[in-house]
């Protein structure tokens, strides 16, 4: 078991390298050689990777990928994805490929408002606090002015400020509830720093204001954070075809297939076992684009799901309909990302990843986003529907199956061969490379 260590931040990256062979891998030369194996040759550039975080001891490679053919309010994108899970790109590709024959995507940005809170408890009486407010609201504001002067001259800076009353849930606690406008940036940073500075001006003008008692003039500040919940920063994706022009199979006519995924998105809009599974296979799309802009997956993911529940019941993010003769699939989602700040002027392969998509601003790769996640969604329920989903997930999953086994390239040709006719299993990869390796049994 490892000791408690003080000072492991201290170290340098080489001493950090000794403490963990010593105290994790017993001394075993084999977990340095793995741990140095991925570091760049590049020591500038290693460096710059060293530093994007703490405690760093090498690189964890995610594959770096790209869909081509999307088209997205009649303009071409190939779209950089990052993800480590086999056929979600395949899957992307395949449905921006279908979706171009037939008008493309459509995607707008319904609002860009996001929210932050300063949490307070204030000792006395709401309505002399409302008062109090009211009063200062002015002198909060232009108390952020050196924070907020060049956001508020691209067009951006705070937007709102309420007081809220949350006392019948926690005594005495209250917030001041904050939306904000950060143009090209994800803004946390931004939000973060007014927030705080409102803080300190609210409890300075507390402590001067002469209406109120010693006890109510020390309001005391918990936290002021922004939230990542944020339900007025929406982007809207669409496609629309005629029944005729939906994929048909051998069992399947395009109108047959058209209401059963129709009935697919209804199952995942009101069962949550399901929803959850869907909206899922949106965020491999969305998490994939938003890692590869070096954007905030986390900050993503727990908006989405909670934007998903925000009726109560967690829900599906898609919705799918069928008008007379037309088939329309959307998805409307809260993605508050950065074309600015945070990794995206850092990380070189972050800027390649904005030139692929010409360098968008922070609109229009919400909607480039989108379209990834209601493509996927649309990829994944085309395959549920259809041959389900292990034939075409297997298939690209063959790869990771045999390099498990340290397949040779003749081996790989062999079986990519077998398994072009053949449903993908793993107790099936294993039974035919022991045919090729051992033919006599
Ligand atoms: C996997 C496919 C695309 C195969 O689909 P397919 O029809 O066997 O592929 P194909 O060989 O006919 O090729 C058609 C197109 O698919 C793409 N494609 C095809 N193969 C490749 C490849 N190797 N590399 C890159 N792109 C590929 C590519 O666009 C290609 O066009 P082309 O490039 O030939 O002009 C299909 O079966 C599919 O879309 N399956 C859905 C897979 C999926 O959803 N994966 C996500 C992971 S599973 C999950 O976590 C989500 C889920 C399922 O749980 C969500 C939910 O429950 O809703
Ligand atoms: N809960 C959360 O989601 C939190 C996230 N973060 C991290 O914060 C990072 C993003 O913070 P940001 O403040 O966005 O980044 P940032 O602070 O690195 O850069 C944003 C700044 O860029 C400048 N800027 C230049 N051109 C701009 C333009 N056209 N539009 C807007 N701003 C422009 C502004 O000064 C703006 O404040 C993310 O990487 C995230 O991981 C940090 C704290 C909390």
């Amino acid at each position: 078991m490892a000791p408690i260590v003080s000072g492991f931040s201290k170290l340098s990256k080489s001493d950090k390298i000794q403490w963990l062979a010593q105290h994790h891998f017993n001394n075993n030369t084999d977990a340095i050689s793995i741990i140095k194996r991925y570091w760049n040759s590049d020591e500038k550039l290693q460096q710059l990777h060293d530093e994007f975080t703490e405690n760093t001891i090498s690189n964890y490679y995610l594959p770096f990928s790209v869909a081509p053919n999307f088209t997205i309010n009649n303009k071409h994108y190939t779209i950089p994805m990052t993800i480590e899970e086999s056929s979600v790109v395949a899957a992307a590709s395949k449905a921006a490929k279908f979706w171009q024959n037939r008008g493309g995507f459509t995607a707008e940005v319904l609002s860009v408002s996001k929210v932050g809170q300063v949490h307070f408890n204030f000792f006395g009486e709401t309505e002399k606090l409302t008062s109090f407010f009211e009063q200062i609201k002015e002198r909060l504001l232009a108390s952020t002015e050196h924070i907020t002067k060049n956001m508020q001259k691209r067009g951006g800076g705070i937007t709102c400020i309420e007081l809220r009353d949350k006392t019948a849930e926690i005594d005495h606690y209250y917030q001041l509830h904050c939306t904000f406008e950060t143009v090209d940036a994800m803004g946390a940073n931004f939000i973060n720093s007014c927030l705080e500075q409102l803080a300190s001006t609210l409890q300075k003008e507390a402590l001067q204001f002469p209406v109120f008692s010693e006890k109510e003039k020390n309001i005391e500040i918990i936290m002021s954070i922004l939230s990542n919940y944020v339900p007025e920063c929406i982007v809207r994706a669409s496609v629309s075809c005629s029944i005729e022009e939906l994929p048909k199979t051998k069992e399947l006519s395009s109108e047959q297939y058209a209401h059963k995924f129709v009935q697919a998105v209804k199952i995942a809009q009101i069962e949550p076992y399901r929803a959850v599974t869907h909206n899922k296979g949106i965020m491999n799309g969305i998490d994939a684009v938003v890692l590869a802009t070096g954007n905030d997956f986390r900050a993503i993911e727990a908006g989405a799901h909670a934007y998903a529940a925000r009726n109560g019941r967690y829900t599906s993010l898609t919705s799918a309909s069928v008008t007379e003769n037309t088939f329309l699939f959307s998805i409307e989602i809260p993605l508050a990302l950065g074309t600015v700040g945070g990794l995206t002027s850092l990380h070189p392969l972050v800027k390649l990843a904005m030139q692929l998509l010409g360098n968008p601003n922070a609109s229009e790769l919400m909607q480039i986003t989108a379209v990834a996640g209601l493509a996927q969604n649309f990829a994944a329920i085309n395959s549920l529907i259809t041959t389900g989903i292990q034939q075409g997930h297997m298939k690209m999953h063959l790869m990771n199956i045999l390099n498990q086994f340290d397949a040779s390239t003749k081996e790989k040709e062999l079986l990519a061969s077998y398994f072009s006719t053949n449903t993908v299993t793993h107790s099936e990869v294993v039974a035919q490379l022991q045919k090729i390796r051992n033919p006599q049994t």
